[in-house]
């Protein structure tokens, strides 16, 4: 049976990265992506917003919401400080599989959690389960149609406290204009937009971040 894209992104990591080091996966990663095959990680331009934003928000706990190839859990748990750690979400199976490796390639599996089902179903888990009491950071960058609902449900699962971090990829391509309505007219959030490049491309996207004020 022939191999997926993420199977051939993997393998070109194991066999062109250097284990325990981070970096080199992620440059391998972008390296295979805008020159071979592209997928939709985060990628070095908006991984670099995302970068600031979790060393300012400097997470004890921090959520990511579909974690693919796991390509953006390297990239924050690689900030991440001593005894800090990173819940990631991810409902599909194979891409499951081939994150956790990616994951324990590049060294940082003490600090990622890669929990495996759909968000609606994790997010409600997280205090009882999961131990988290609340979350000081969130990626969101699975459905596009699914940030205003995981959002809403977050708040009602009280998982956000007045300084917690929500950064959402895509918020132009592939787009998410009716999370961008939703966060930008609440009152209980601060908005900023960064715009940026999509990953791999010479075309507009943008990254927004959004502070829960409590
Ligand atoms: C039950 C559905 C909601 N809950 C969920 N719970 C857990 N994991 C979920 C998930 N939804 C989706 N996922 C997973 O997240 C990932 C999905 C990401 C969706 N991302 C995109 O569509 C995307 C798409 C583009 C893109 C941009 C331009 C273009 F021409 C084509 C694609 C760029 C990006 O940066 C993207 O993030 C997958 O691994 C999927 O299995
Ligand atoms: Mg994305």
């Amino acid at each position: 049976m022939n191999q997926s894209k993420e199977q051939r992104i993997l393998n070109f990591v194991l066999q062109n990265a250097v284990r325990g080091d981070p970096c080199s996966v992620l440059d391998t990663i972008d390296k295979y992506c805008s020159q071979k095959e592209w997928a939709m990680n985060v990628g070095n331009e908006k991984g670099l917003i995302l970068d600031k934003t979790v060393e300012e928000a400097n997470p004890s706990v921090a959520l990511e919401l579909g974690t693919y190839c796991g390509y953006s859990a390297v990239r924050i748990a690689r900030l991440l400080k001593a005894g800090a750690h990173l819940l990631t979400v991810e409902f599909n199976p194979e891409f499951a599989a081939i994150a956790k490796q990616m994951i324990e390639f590049a060294g940082v599996q003490d600090k990622v959690k890669l929990l495996e089902g759909p968000s609606e179903e994790i997010i409600p888990q997280l205090k009882k389960k999961y131990e988290v009491d609340t979350l000081d950071f969130v990626f969101l960058d699975h459905w596009k149609d699914r940030y205003t609902p995981d959002t809403i449900l977050l708040q009602e699962c009280n998982l956000l406290r007045k300084g917690s971090v929500l950064l959402a990829d895509n918020v132009i391509v592939p787009g998410a204009p009716e999370f961008l309505n939703y966060i930008r007219n609440n009152p209980h959030f601060q908005c900023t937009n960064y715009p940026s490049r999509l990953e791999y491309m010479k075309v507009e996207d943008a990254m927004e971040k959004a502070v829960f004020l409590g």
